[in-house]
Parts: C-alpha cells; sequence; structure tokens
C-alpha cells in the first residue's frame, strides 16, 4: 500500500479541472473518479476537459459529479477521452488554453499522461501561472521522477498473458517466436515482460542491435542442450521494421521463426488491481498537493511513498536501468 502525505492545506479552490492526453492507459478512469471525489469532498466544482489539450483549447468541457464515476474504477480506457494535439506544442496553442481556462472560471488543471503531456502541463504552468499538477499515467512508464506509472502493470501482465499462450505453441512446434511488445522509446515494457516470461532474449532501444551477433547466441544456445523452442521479446521502438528483419536472418541460420506483434492489445482492458489502487492514491494525493499550494509537479512514487516532483526536473529525462538489464541477460543464458 502507498504512503500518502500528511500535508496542511493553505490555499483553496472553487474550481478545477481535469483532462486526460497521450496514449490511453489502464487506470486513466480511476484516477478520474479519485480526483473528482475528493475534489467534491472539498467543496470544489469539476469539469471534466475532453480529448486532452485540444478539448482545452476549445473549451470542450462537461461537470462531473460523484455518480458521473461511478462504476468506471474497472474500466480501460478513458471516459474524458484522449488524443494528441499537435497545436499545444506552440505558445500560441497554449495562449488560447491558458483564456480558456480564465474565461470558464478554472482556477486550476490537473494533467492526466505520459511523458508529452508532462511536458505540455509544465510549460502551461509557466506559461500561465494556473495551478497545474500531473499524474504519470502511461503503460510505458517512461517518465523520470516516478518509480512507476498508472497502467504499467496492467499492459506488463496483459502482455504476459499472451505469452504465456504463445509459449505452450513455441514448446509444442519446437519453433522460436519474435514478440514485439510496445514502447517506442523505452524498453521498459520489454524488460519487465522478458524477466516474467522468461525469454530467450530481450531486445531494447537503450542498447543497439547486431543482427548477426544474434543468431550467433542462439546457435551456442543450441549446442549448450538449450531446445529449438524461445522467445524473444522487442520492443516496438527498437528499429523500424528490426523485427521482420532479424525473422529474415534467423531464417538464413535454420530457424522457423514466427512474429507476433501485441500492439494495441496492451493499452486497453480492465486495470489490475496495483493500477487501480496506484490512481485512486495518485488522484486524491494530487488535490492535496492543490490545497497545500504546489503547482508544476507531478505525483511521483518512491518506493511506496508519494513524492511531489517538479515537472521542470524530469522532462526530457531518460529512465533506464542498466543493472536490471544486465540481471535479465544473465538469467537468460
Ligand atoms: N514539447 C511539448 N510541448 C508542449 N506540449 C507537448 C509537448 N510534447 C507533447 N505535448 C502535448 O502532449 C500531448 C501528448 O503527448 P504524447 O507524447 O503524444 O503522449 P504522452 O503524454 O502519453 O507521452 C501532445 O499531443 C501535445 O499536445
Ligand atoms: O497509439 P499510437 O498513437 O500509435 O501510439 C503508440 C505509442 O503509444 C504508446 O502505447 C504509449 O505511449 P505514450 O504513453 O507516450 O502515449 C507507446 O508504447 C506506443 O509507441
Ligand atoms: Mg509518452
Amino acid at each position: 500500500m502507498y504512503k500518502l502525505p500528511d500535508l496542511c492545506a493553505v490555499t483553496s479552490f472553487k474550481t478545477i479541472g481535469i483532462l486526460t492526453c497521450g496514449g490511453d492507459a489502464p487506470g486513466m478512469n480511476a484516477a478520474i473518479r479519485a480526483l473528482v471525489r475528493t475534489a467534491l469532498n472539498q467543496q470544489m466544482k469539476v469539469y471534466g476537459i475532453e480529448r486532452g489539450f485540444t478539448g482545452l483549447m476549445n473549451a470542450d468541457m462537461r461537470r462531473l459529479s460523484s455518480p458521473s464515476v461511478s462504476n468506471i474504477i474497472q474500466r480501460g480506457g478513458t471516459i474524458l477521452k484522449s488524443n494528441r494535439c499537435e497545436a499545444f506544442k506552440t505558445a500560441e496553442g497554449r495562449r488560447q488554453a491558458t483564456a480558456v481556462l480564465r474565461e470558464s472560471g478554472i482556477q486550476a488543471l490537473i494533467c492526466i499522461g505520459g511523458d508529452g503531456t508532462l511536458t505540455g502541463a509544465h510549460l502551461l504552468a509557466l506559461e500561465s501561472g494556473i495551478p497545474v499538477i500531473g499524474l504519470p499515467c502511461t503503460i510505458d512508464n517512461d517518465i523520470y521522477g516516478s518509480d512507476d506509472s498508472i497502467g504499467f502493470d496492467t499492459a506488463v501482465n496483459t502482455a504476459l498473458g499472451a505469452i504465456d499462450r504463445i509459449r505452450d505453441t513455441a514448446l509444442s512446434h519446437e519453433r522460436l517466436f519474435l514478440v514485439e511488445v510496445m514502447g517506442r522509446n523505452s524498453g521498459l515494457i520489454a524488460t519487465q515482460v522478458g524477466i516474467a516470461c522468461g525469454a530467450e532474449m530481450i531486445l531494447i532501444p537503450e542498447y543497439p542491435i547486431v543482427l548477426e551477433s544474434i543468431s550467433n547466441t542462439l546457435a551456442s544456445n543450441r549446442k549448450a542442450g538449450r531446445g529449438s523452442s524461445g522467445i524473444i521479446i522487442l520492443a516496438e521502438g527498437t528499429e523500424p521494421g528490426l523485427t521482420a528483419r532479424l525473422a529474415e536472418q534467423l531464417q538464413q541460420h535454420g530457424e522457423e521463426p514466427r512474429i507476433c506483434i501485441l500492439g494495441h492489445i496492451q493499452r486497453g482492458g480492465s486495470p489490475t488491481g496495483h493500477d487501480r489502487v496506484l490512481a485512486s492514491c495518485m488522484g486524491a494525493t494530487a488535490i492535496s498537493y492543490l490545497l497545500a499550494g504546489y503547482t508544476d509537479v507531478m505525483v511521483g512514487t518512491l518506493g511506496r511513498e508519494l513524492i511531489p516532483a517538479p515537472l521542470g526536473d524530469i522532462i526530457g529525462q531518460r529512465k533506464h536501468d542498466p543493472r536490471l538489464y544486465e540481471m535479465v541477460m544473465m538469467l537468460h543464458k
């Protein structure tokens, strides 16, 4: 269980807004529910802004009540909808959003999303002076300053469910499978999934990949008595087309690999218990941060503790643990 902060209220807010942006992640709805109920408990009015920063720029919003967030804690996706908004990357786009916030009487904003959303949230806080709090919510878990992000645990478990099934076929047919998981710029899903499924090999964007050495490693594994079945996990972002090129290369070395790209299957579905609890604790804590006078911070985790992480310190930073990856490679020899 997470340790909630013990904070004193030094300010108050009549009206706040909430939005979800970037790739959806299981647990977004649980976070919305916790934010709405905690804010209502503090006598705030809450507006749900539709379609992330696009909806913010277009004043696309609706009042949220306690019943409006009933029965959503177990649902994947986001009831507020999400998208990616190029216009918000410009100062003009953010000026338009600031005008909407002022005209609607929204005194503070909570942004739920990944590294891109938190970058936008940081710039908005700086430029508008309106208090903004971020919640790390992405299946990629690539947000520096927080051990955990809402949605990661669910995505990893969804991928594992699929890979355990693939393993049955791999063993029965004594065949090699190349399984591509999500993560355009980050190998964290691939690493976690690879550890948990006992993969023969994990290929992630943080390390250069030499196709020839992969065939050589497999050949020496075979000589050492490892069977001819196996699972190689690749992160999506490793290199465009790499999975297909690796399959071709392995064919030339006498393997009969099959490819499985898990794709967006990993983004949807009911959040795990872990993600529901994390989202609930982070949502409640975001409102405590606002009342304690924080702005331009994200609710991060450090172990089991919830901590305020300044957005300016975390954006643009990479999160990678080389020791974890080395351990994985050692276990899979
Ligand atoms: N450098 C940036 N400046 C301002 N806004 C940004 C920036 N990067 C991303 N955003 C905003 O955040 C949105 C979501 O970012 P994206 O990277 O697509 O997803 P995620 O938040 O899940 O990482 C973008 O569509 C854009 O509106
Ligand atoms: O659904 P899209 O827009 O194709 O995006 C795919 C990307 O979104 C993700 O699922 C989540 O990334 P973000 O959290 O940064 O949005 C990545 O793993 C993947 O590379
Ligand atoms: Mg991202």
